[in-house]
């Protein structure tokens, strides 16, 4: 079927390991271009009135899934948005194949060395870190780069702060509509 979105209504999708900056990046990205901004992770919570952990807990990763599924494929095919996915979304085949074809992904790419430096300030509040050593994480976190290999542009964000990671990002966006 013809995608009749032009690509200035295209929606824009972040992607990437936890804690690459999908949220703080999303969020600033939709402010400097005036757009609704969409967390994935947090419509969830809203929905549930609990943490991600919590969810997990109560109701198991299955469900938390399911759900994250309903409402990617809802909001993707949305115009305009700016959304920011959970690190485990692009592991269903079928949220990747709905966002690649509605939207613009951009997978933010951290370096497991730097992401290290940053893991203290998000291990507590994602469920697939707790339990796991480091040498796990990091296995973990090279087994992701594969489902994240599925994109339409990636950006470099090692040694770039977030100012510098949003604008970078308009700048792609900026070239590709010229
Ligand atoms: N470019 C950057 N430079 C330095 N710190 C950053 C940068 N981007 C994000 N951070 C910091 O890293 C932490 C994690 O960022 P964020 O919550 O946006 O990650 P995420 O990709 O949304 O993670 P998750 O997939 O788990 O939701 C935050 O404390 C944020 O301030
Ligand atoms: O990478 C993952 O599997 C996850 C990342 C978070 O954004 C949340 O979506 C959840 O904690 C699972
Ligand atoms: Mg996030």
């Amino acid at each position: 079927m013809e995608n009749k979105m032009s690509l200035k209504e295209k929606s824009l999708v972040f992607i990437g390991f936890m804690g690459v900056g999908k949220t703080t990046i999303g969020e600033l990205v939709a402010e400097k271009l005036n757009r609704d901004f969409i967390d994935i992770d947090r419509e969830i919570e809203k929905e549930y009135g609990m943490p991600t952990t919590e969810i997990f807990k109560t109701f198991g990763e299955k469900e938390f899934r399911a759900n994250e599924k309903a409402v990617i494929q809802s909001y993707s095919k949305q115009k305009s948005k700016i959304i920011s996915v959970g690190g485990g979304a692009f592991l269903q085949e079928e949220i990747r194949s709905i966002c690649l074809e509605n939207c613009i992904v951009f997978f933010l790419d951290l370096s497991f060395e730097l992401w290290k430096e940053r893991m203290n300030l998000i291990i507590d509040t994602r469920p697939v870190l707790q339990g796991r050593n480091i040498e796990e994480i990091e296995e973990l976190f090279h087994s992701r780069q594969e489902i994240y290999s599925s994109h339409h542009f990636k950006v470099i964000t090692d040694n770039k702060n977030e100012e510098e990671v949003a604008n970078y990002i308009i700048e792609c966006l900026t070239k590709e509509s010229e």
